[in-house]
Order: structure tokens, then sequence, then C-alpha cells
């Protein structure tokens, strides 16, 4: 029988995977005694001991140079040792890490079976979702799956193939979610882990859930550490339980952390004139890629806000971690893309992201220290390429941060500022914010976050609240008064926070609103205090700045006080009724023959037409609403017609006592549908607040390169058949089998159905169904700027989860 020229016979299999084994041993053996040392000249991926599939992966991702971080430190993390590898950002420490990963558990011919070989944890979702990103590239043609949990959005869908992944990359919070609660993780067997970031990820932040993570993997694997600014600390070393690590660095002790391609400066400037200068600076360089920092989102708000309404004509971007999954990877991408644009981000973008060619880098906020400052800066001259930083320094912070930044052997160039580019933009900031309460609103916030972001900080030489001109601030910002700021007098006492104050304030910021909420719930997921029964309207109502509400309260202000009565700010808080919602016809018609003026007042009169209409006969109402004439009492010959007195009165008993046993029942049952409701919505909201915990996370699972041995056999076989070698490419090897695709294409397509739901319901939730008002972008926020628009208290997750529940 002729055989299929695409078929093989069972031995060349056999002896096709003997080969492949073989080799992929020496291989390994070569890796294992592979010194950078002894090769001088080792320039280039392919010089490496490294497998055709990763070096096809890498060829056709146009990596093909090595850095000097990867060179380094591929060969030792190819050995199985543990590494803290440090190099300047944007200088390759990505492929330093994902190349060991792929190529050790290949030669390990690690399979689904064997569970989660590789953990890659990075501080941030964009970060997590960068690195699958690079891993999927450079991973194509290997026989390994990846999986990426970054959220909560389709946490079910996520749990049914965690347990098929081989390199698993996650944001801390959802993979120990997911260690919790998925069954199907298997991470006894873990070989390799790694802290991308790792200075971030193991500051006090993410300390318990990375202890928690630490305290259920196995202890013998490989620990790989890599960032710009990297942990000595022996204690963080001690924790991870490393094994005699390596400590790689590219930049010798006495050179900048910072690349040398990035030309920094700073300018000293007032506080009052920070809002200016940006805008000066951003109107100057309409053709640059500009990424701005602040210290705190409602900053960032507030400037995309009132930069936005002033057009300054170029795009702007706003990127913070109060904003919506889906916000965030947009905004990512779209700054990705972009070759013109300026965004406005907190450090939620200051770590790992590689946006390219970013121009410029402006910190519009003094970072908290010299770290966080290269990695803000980091974002641009990455990989060799040109860029610029600004650091905008009162002149109180001017010389202790510099000396701060000398130690890390960072120098900054002073930069002085022209007159004629200076514009004030503080006239029409005030005349938005006299115009838009909303902006009002988001300025006094903006202004609050910022004097907390100081008086948090723990280095009071650079950062002192009750050095700052804070009247002439908030004057910049266009705001009427100065804002209360509560913690002011405990800063001029000179208190500063303890520890413990700061690990809860950055839990408490870190956690989601509805995890707050929750934490005060009873086990029927009501709240106990007084909260519970105050709405978001409730909560606008007991605004102490009443004056600045927003667009939203005002139209329900309006709404409910009759709209344009000519005198509105007397009606303004008077709850009369619309009238506009009553329909004309359902208005009783007045029944007169109106000819002359004093019949129509006569008629209209209530008191006159009270009095033409007669008087009205008494009734009293039982106890289900019906309307009985005042006395029912009847002949006495007419009840004995109807039977002796005793069989009535029984007989009347006996109807009673069957109504209240009916009612009874009914009663009952009104109960327990009431306690399976509530038990249904406890359940609801457990499950959206743990969808909204921390890291509010995506999935997303691939198969990278061929799925099985068989796939090679058989593209092996091809090859040598003549057949066009028809390499196994990504697309393809999702097909897991037939079947498989179709659950995942229908579970696909029911995510995005739900998403497309779920999205509606946002934007109802967002706008009241009477009025929509017009407030920006707040179909993005999770923020209590916009508090309104949110659910926000128990009863409005109730509402929502009970939406939920009917559909
Ligand atoms: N060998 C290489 N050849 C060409 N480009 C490379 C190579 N290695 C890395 N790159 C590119 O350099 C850029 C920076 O790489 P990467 O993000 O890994 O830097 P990093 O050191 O991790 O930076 P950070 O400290 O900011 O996280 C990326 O765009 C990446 O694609």
């Amino acid at each position: 029988m002729a055989r299929h020229p695409h078929s093989i016979s069972r031995r060349d299999r056999r002896r096709f995977h003997k080969k492949h084994f073989e080799k992929l041993k020496e291989l390994q053996e070569e890796a294992e005694n592979f010194d950078f040392k002894d090769h001088p000249n080792l320039s280039k991926f392919s010089d490496l001991p490294l497998t055709e599939e990763m070096k096809k992966g890498l060829q056709e991702s146009g990596f093909i140079d090595i850095t000097d971080i990867q060179r380094e430190a591929i060969p030792i993390c190819l050995k199985g040792q543990d590494i803290l590898g440090a190099a300047k950002t944007g200088s390759g420490k990505t492929l330093a890490f994902l190349v060991p990963i792929l190529e050790r558990l290949t030669y390990d011919k690690w399979d689904e079976m064997d569970g989660v070989g590789a953990l890659i944890i990075s501080p941030t979702r964009e970060l997590a979702v960068q690195t699958y990103e690079v891993l999927l590239k450079i991973g194509k043609y290997c026989s390994l799956s990846a999986g990426l949990v970054i959220g909560g959005k389709d946490y079910k869908f996520e749990r049914e193939r965690i347990g098929r992944i081989n390199i698993l990359v996650g944001t801390p919070g959802r993979i120990l979610q997911h260690m919790d609660e998925s069954a199907s993780l298997k991470l006894d067997n873990l070989q390799m882990l790694v802290f991308d970031e790792a200075d971030r990820i193991l500051d006090m932040g993410f300390k318990k859930t990375i202890d928690s993570i630490l305290s259920e993997l196995p202890p013998e694997r490989q620990t790989m550490l890599f960032s710009a600014t990297q942990t000595k600390s022996v204690k963080d070393l001690a924790r991870l339980s490393l094994v005699n690590p390596k400590y790689i660095s590219t930049s010798a002790d006495n050179e900048s952390l910072t690349p040398e391609s990035l030309d920094q400066y700073y300018v000293s400037t007032e506080l009052y004139e920070k809002v200016d200068l940006l805008w000066s600076f951003i109107k100057s360089h309409l053709k640059s890629k500009i990424l701005v920092f602040f210290s705190s989102s409602k900053q960032v708000h507030f400037t995309y806000e009132s930069f936005r309404k002033l057009r300054p004509g170029i795009q702007l971007l706003k990127l913070h971690g109060r904003q919506k999954e889906k916000a965030r990877l947009e905004t990512t991408m779209a700054f990705t893309h972009a070759s013109h644009c300026c965004l406005f981000a907190t450090d939620v973008v200051a770590r790992g992201l590689d946006f390219p060619a970013v121009d410029w880098v402006i910190q519009v906020d003094c970072p908290e220290d010299a770290a966080t400052y290269v990695h803000r800066v980091g974002r641009s001259a990455r990989f060799g390429r040109s860029g610029k930083s600004m650091l905008m320094l009162l002149p109180s912070e001017e010389e202790p941060y510099l000396q701060r930044l000398s130690t890390k052997r960072i120098e900054v160039k002073k930069l002085k500022v022209k007159g004629s580019k200076k514009k004030s933009i503080r006239s029409q900031l005030q005349s938005l914010c006299f115009e838009s309460p909303e902006l009002k609103y988001l300025g006094q916030k903006a202004f609050v976050s910022y004097c907390k972001s100081i008086f948090v900080q723990k280095d009071k030489d650079v950062f002192d609240l009750t050095k700052l001109p804070l009247q002439k601030f908030a004057a910049s910002l266009g705001l009427p008064g100065t804002p209360n700021v509560k913690f002011l007098k405990r800063a001029q006492k000179g208190k500063v926070l303890s520890e413990s104050e700061l690990l809860k304030m950055k839990k408490k910021k870190n956690a989601s609103r509805k995890l707050r909420l929750l934490a005060t719930a009873d086990e029927n997921g009501d709240i106990k205090d007084d909260k519970k029964s105050r709405t978001k309207y409730d909560k606008m109502f007991e605004r102490k700045n009443q004056s600045v509400l927003s667009e939203h309260y005002l139209q329900m202000t309006e709404d409910t006080a009759g709209k344009k009565d000519g005198n509105d700010d007397d009606e303004f808080l008077t709850v009369r009724r619309k009238m506009s919602e009553v329909d004309d016809e359902e208005l009783p018609m007045l029944e007169y023959n109106a000819t002359s003026k004093r019949a129509i007042k006569r008629a209209t009169s209530k008191k006159l037409s009270a009095k033409l209409k007669g008087k009205g006969s008494k009734m009293v109402f039982d106890d289900s609403g019906n309307a009985h004439p005042v006395y029912e009492l009847q002949n006495m010959k007419d009840v004995e017609k109807e039977g002796p007195v005793d069989q009535l009165k029984e007989k009347f008993l006996k109807e009673e006592r069957n109504k209240l046993e009916t009612a009874d029942v009914e009663d009952k049952n009104v109960a327990k549908e009431r306690r399976a409701e509530k038990k249904r919505r406890r359940k609801e909201i457990e499950r959206m607040a743990k969808e909204a915990e921390e890291d509010d996370e995506v999935h997303t699972y691939v198969v990278l390169g061929n799925e099985n041995e068989d796939n090679q056999a058989s593209s092996a076989e091809e090859s040598q058949s003549g057949v066009e070698d028809d390499v196994p490419d990504l697309d393809r090897d999702l097909a897991i089998g037939a079947k498989e695709e179709e659950e995942l294409e229908e579970k696909q397509r029911k995510r995005s159905a739900e998403d497309e739901e779920s999205e509606e319901e946002e934007k109802e939730e967002a706008e009241p169904p009477s009025k929509r008002a017009r407030i920006p972008n707040e179909d993005e926020e999770e923020d209590d700027v916009i508090e309104m628009e949110k659910p926000e208290g128990i009863t409005d997750l109730e509402a929502l989860s009970e939406k939920l529940i009917n559909e």
C-alpha cells in the first residue's frame, strides 16, 4: 500500500525524536560550559549555543546583534544559576531572561503535563503585556505554551486554561489569586522565577503578596532579578532564598545609571509657575513625542482636562492607575504608535515600558527618589537612541535633590526658559473653572493630591509642604480659593508619617473601592456602617463644597427645580415638581364654561371649585387598600336571614384563619426569596470585587510554536521529502484541535458579547437615564472625582449585581 508522502513510520519518528533529543542534550552541555569571556568576539545571538527554533524566532523578530547585558546574562542563566541583572534602561534586559527561559524548558522537553516551568512577575499590567508580546514573538517556533494573567475580566476562561500553561507572565495580585483559586495551576514543578523590575516588586507595596507567592513555590528553583536599579538589599535576597546569586552589571561602578544618549535638564521654577511652564513647553514642541509625569492621578486628570479644553495643537493622552483596564491598554497602544503626542501619566508607566522614540520626558513633580528618576527618564533614549528629559524643581527642592542625583552620578544641566516663550494660561484656567464646576472640582482634587504627595514623602529636606506657596499654587490652577488641606496642621507641627501609616496608605490606595467596601460588609454582603444607605446621589448632596458641583448634579437640580425659571440662583436647592415630566393628557380636565375673566377665576380657584363640587362621602380603607363606607352595619333581621349567629361567627373566624394561613405562607416565600436574592447579590459583589482586586486583570493564553514533537517530526519529514518546510506558525498552533478551537471561538464570542454588554452597562451607570451630563472621559474613571457616575456604595453595587443577575 502506497504510503502518503507526508506520513512517517513509527520507526522514522522514533529515530527523529532520538536525534532531536541528542542534539538538545549536546546543546545543553555546550551551554553549561559556555563562558562569554572565552568568546571575546561574541556579538550576535547566532554565536550563542541556542536551539534552531530560538535563533529563528530571534532573527525574525529583528534581534540579530546581542547587547552587553544579554551577552553576559544569557550564558549564566542558561546554566541555571541565580542572577541579579542590572543594566541601564532600554538596554535589552527583557531578552536577557526570556531567551534562557525558553531554552531551558526546551532542553527539559517541557510539555503541558509538566505545568508552569517559568513564572515572570511584572509590577504593572502594561509591562506584563509588553513582556508577553516579546515572548510570543521570539518563542514562535518553540514547543511551549504561554499565558498572561493581568486581569479578571475573564477569570473563568483564564482558570480553565491556566493548567496548560508552561510560561506564565503576570502581575503579583492576579498570580496569587490563581494560586489560591485555580486548582489546575501547577507550580510545584517550577524551574525559573523572574522578577522584572525587581526592586519595585520587592518594595513595601507588594510585600505581602510576594511573600505569599514565594511561600508556595518550590525552593529549588532558579531565581532571576532584573532592573536598572537593582536591589542589593540582603533582606530582599534572603526573602527570595537566592543561592549564590551572580551579580551582573553592565555599567562600571562610577558610571551613571542613565543612558549616555540622554540629555538631562532641569528648570528651577516656582510651584505656581509649573502649569504655565508646561503649557508653554508643549506649545513650543508640537512636533514631538512627549511623556509628562505627575505624582498623582488627580493631577493627571485635571491637567489633561484643562489642557484639552485649551486645545494646544497636539494630541493629548492620559494614563494612570485608576483608569480601567481597557482605557489603559488603549492609551498605551495609542502612545506607542503616535509620532507627535503628549501623554500625561503617573509612575504607572515609569518602569519598563518601551514606547518607541519618545523625544522628551518631562517631570512636572519631583520624583520621590533617584531610582524613580532613572526609570522615568529611561522611557526616552532607549536602545541607543537619543532623547531628552526635563525636571521641574522648586527652589526649595533644587539643591538637596540635585545632590541626591549626583550621589548616583546623574548630572542634569540647568535650563533657562526664555521669557518670550513663556505664556500664562492662568486667566483661561480661571474662566474655565468658573464656567465648569466639574473642572474646578478636579482642580481642587489635584491641588490636595499634590499636597498629599509632598506630605507623605520621607525625605523632608527635599519635600516640605510647609514651604510651599499654596495660595498662589491654587490660583495658578484657576481656583478661586485655596482648598482646605487637612494634614497641613500636622505638617506644620513637623509630624511625619510612620512606616505603618505609609504602608496603610499604600494598601488603601492600591485596594479597589469595591474591596474596601466589602471589607466592611457582613456575611450577607451588607455594609455595616451607615454608609450602607448612602448612594452616589446622597454623597453629592452631602458634599461640603456644594458650590463645586458637577454638571450632572446641576442638571439634576435643574430638573427637579424646574429649568428656566428666571431666578435660578434662588431656586438652586428647592426641589420642585418637574412639570415637563407630567403628560398634559393626564391632567384632569377643568370643566367650566369660561367666557369672562371672572368665570375663569371662579373655575380655576380651588376654594370656589370645592364649593361648587359639593361634599363627598367619607370612606375608610382596609388592610388591602379597599375603600369601604365608614359604617357597614347590617340590619339584624338581614343578618338572621343568613343563618344562626354562632355559625356565622364560626364561618367568619374560619375564613379569616384561612386568609392568615395563606398570607403566612406567602410571607415565608417572600422572605425565602429575599434571603436567596441577598445571597446571590453577596456572591455577585464578591465576584465583582475579586475581579477588581489590585490588578484588574485580563488573560491571554497562547501556544508558542509547535504544539508537540509529532509536529516537529512531521515537519522534519516534510522537509526531508522535499515538501515545502511547513513550519507551524503561531496561528496554526493556536488550533490545538478542531473541537478546542470551536470551544475557544465560542468562548471568545461570548466574551466579546459580554464585554459589549458590560460596556453598555458602564455607560448606563455613568449616565443617568434622564439627562446625561457631559463629563469628560467619565467612563474611564474609577476615581471619586466623578463619583456620581460610578457604582460606589453597596447600594450601587447591589443594583449593578442585580442587573447582572437578572440578565
Ligand atoms: N539585541 C537586540 N537587538 C535589537 N533590539 C533590541 C535588542 N535587545 C533589545 N532590543 C530593543 O531595545 C528596546 C529596549 O529593550 P528592553 O525593553 O528589554 O529594555 P530594558 O533594559 O528592559 O529597559 P527597562 O529598564 O526600561 O525595562 C526594545 O525596543 C527592544 O526591542
